[in-house]
């Protein structure tokens, strides 16, 4: 359902495209779904190959619409300051916002008001995150916010009376940003932005499954025509993330939302102690893994990496292996971690017992910096009754799966060490 004064903001929003010759087929509506907010849905069956959308160019918020529609001296002074691509949007979205006769004005009226992303989220919420990086990155984001509200605002306010005005407020620049983070288009390399209409489209969790083929160019803009039969009253949903599959921890941050599923790129850092000089042979240990450039102590794991010790990252088993080296194994251990043939193998049955079960220490380590356990969160799931707890929970959910399951992996592989007796 969607009330009086939302209705005729979409009204406006529906006259102002047809103004400027932004195309929607009569066949698809914008409707209000819950769950969804905005969506597109048909009203009747659609043919494969029929026309969905187009969008002209010239009014995307990209390089075209903007040279066309925001005054030359906000673009000019937003140039001089050397402000981001990112920053940039937002400046011309909260413009339009607060310009009733400003180009995109309808068109910043239907934009959400509200976010389910994490930067929105309570500190109680943001506490559901438990050890997840996502918290972390929430709060470098917000940071990284305020530090460009104040940089940048008190820089264009000096040079422009528009910025002088007190609507220009810091929660209206985390609004902008919010829409640009969730709906703004990369068009090529050097160009994108906010592109009407076509973001009214919500994501499909599986992106080979998306009816709509997508077609830009830059003189023609946006075309969107059906890649398939689409039938009445059902949503169409685009892909997002098509180039970069995006975690569910992107998506959370980035869209407020995760998919029931999870995505293909869900992944956990895992975190592996460094060095101590007092060590046993730090030096040697040491150079071995410098003369392989392996210096990192995150390596990122997934539902895939973690099946084998094949298919994990090839740095982390070879820090780990030579982490686990004993004083008896040195004088071998360099031509072995130092022969392309060799390097990326087992050295010994102690040092592959050792290694598997000091990967096993470091991964129980980690599960422990979240106070609940996989099992505990399915159960407190059920009982969670509002969206963003229910969004942390999930979060912090796929990243013990990755490491509980790759502890019990390797629980496998050693107990299959320990039968084989050498
Ligand atoms: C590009 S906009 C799509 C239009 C949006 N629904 C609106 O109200 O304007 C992206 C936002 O739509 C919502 N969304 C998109 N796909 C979704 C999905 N599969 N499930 C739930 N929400 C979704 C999220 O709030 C996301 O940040």
């Amino acid at each position: 359902t969607i009330n009086q004064k939302d209705q005729n903001t979409l009204d406006k929003f529906k006259e102002w495209m047809k103004n400027n010759n932004i195309f929607l087929n009569e066949k698809l509506d914008i409707k209000y779904l819950d769950n969804f907010g905005l969506s597109i849905v048909s009203n009747s069956k659609i043919q494969k190959n029929e026309k969905l959308i187009h969008v002209p160019s010239q009014v995307m918020m990209s390089q075209q619409g903007i040279s066309k529609h925001i005054p030359k001296e906000i673009k000019e002074i937003v140039n001089q300051l050397g402000i981001s691509k990112t920053n940039e949007q937002a400046i011309y979205l909260m413009y339009s916002k607060l310009n009733n006769l400003s180009f995109w004005n309808a068109y910043t009226n239907i934009l959400p008001q509200s976010f389910s992303t994490t930067l929105f989220f309570i500190e109680k919420e943001l506490d559901e995150l438990q050890a997840s990086p996502l918290k972390q990155y929430t709060i470098q984001r917000k940071n990284s916010i305020d530090y460009h509200y104040d940089n940048i605002f008190s820089k264009l306010s000096k040079v422009l009376d528009e910025f002088k005005k007190p609507e220009y407020t810091k929660d209206l620049f985390y609004w902008a940003l919010s829409c640009v983070w969730s709906r703004s288009f990369s068009l090529s390399s050097n160009d994108g932005g906010m592109i009407p209409l076509a973001d009214i489209f919500n994501a499909e969790a599986n992106p080979e499954k998306s009816k709509v083929s997508v077609k830009s160019t830059e003189v023609d803009g946006l075309h969107y025509s059906a890649a398939e039969d689409i039938e009445k009253d059902e949503q169409v949903y685009t892909p997002y993330g098509v180039y970069k599959p995006l975690s569910s921890s992107q998506m959370l941050m980035d869209y407020g939302f995760v998919f029931e599923k999870g995505s293909k790129a869900d992944h956990v850092i895992l975190k592996v102690p460094g060095f101590r000089e007092s060590e046993d042979n730090y030096d040697i240990k040491r150079q071995i893994l410098e003369r392989n450039q392996i210096t990192s102590d995150e390596y990122p794991l997934d539902m895939v990496s973690i099946q084998s010790l094949d298919t994990l990252p090839k740095d982390l088993m070879m820090y780990v292996r030579v982490k686990n080296l004993a004083t008896e194994e040195m004088s071998r251990a360099k031509s072995h971690f130092l022969n392309p043939k060799t390097k990326h193998t087992s050295m010994s049955n102690r040092n592959e017992k050792s290694s598997l079960r000091f990967l096993c220490t470091i991964i129980k380590k980690q599960l422990s910096t979240y106070p609940t356990t996989y099992h505990e969160d399915s159960e407190l799931l059920k009982q969670t009754n509002t969206f963003n707890q229910e969004n942390a929970i999930k979060i912090r959910m796929i990243e013990k799966k990755i490491l509980e399951t790759f502890y019990d992996n390797l629980m496998k592989l050693r107990e299959k060490y320990n039968n084989n007796k050498e």
